[in-house]
């Protein structure tokens, strides 16, 4: 099952994060509206400012794997062995929402899945349309 199959490769891919000022893994797995799965770890760096998200690894290596028509995203699934839930920061979800987003999944204390409609991530939010 799809939810179930991005929820594993986020899990899985938050193993290879490489965070190692702040100890803080995170991995995200995107499925696209084809039904392909997209993941990504968080990447520190010295310079601290310049880390990037798992969430937005996760858009990059879609963009740059996926078809140019699946690039909308049908959810992204969203895991860190260090917190529960873990949810997407404010500059991810803004590139979240250039895809389309529809849902956003995270996992509870206990490690069911949470779901969530994008528009409740980010409410009224800007996207390419308004352009
Ligand atoms: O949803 C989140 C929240 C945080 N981080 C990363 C950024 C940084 O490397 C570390 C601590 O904020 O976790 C993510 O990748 N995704
Ligand atoms: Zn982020």
């Amino acid at each position: 099952m799809e939810l179930r199959d991005a929820i594993d490769a986020a899990r899985a891919v938050s193993r290879q994060a490489y965070a190692p000022y702040s100890g803080f893994r995170v991995g995200a797995a995107i499925v696209t509206e084809g039904g392909a799965l997209y993941d990504g770890c968080n990447v520190e760096n010295a310079s601290f400012g310049l880390s990037i998200c798992a969430e937005r690894g996760a858009v990059m290596k879609m963009i740059a794997d996926a078809p140019p028509d699946d690039h909308g995203i049908r959810l992204v699934a969203v895991v860190s062995p260090n917190t529960a839930p873990c949810f997407p920061c404010g500059a991810c979800r803004q590139v979240l929402r250039e895809f389309g987003c529809e849902e956003v999944v995270v996992l509870d204390a206990e490690g069911n899945p949470r779901r969530y409609p994008f528009e409740e991530i980010l409410p009224n939010s800007f996207g390419p349309e308004a352009l």
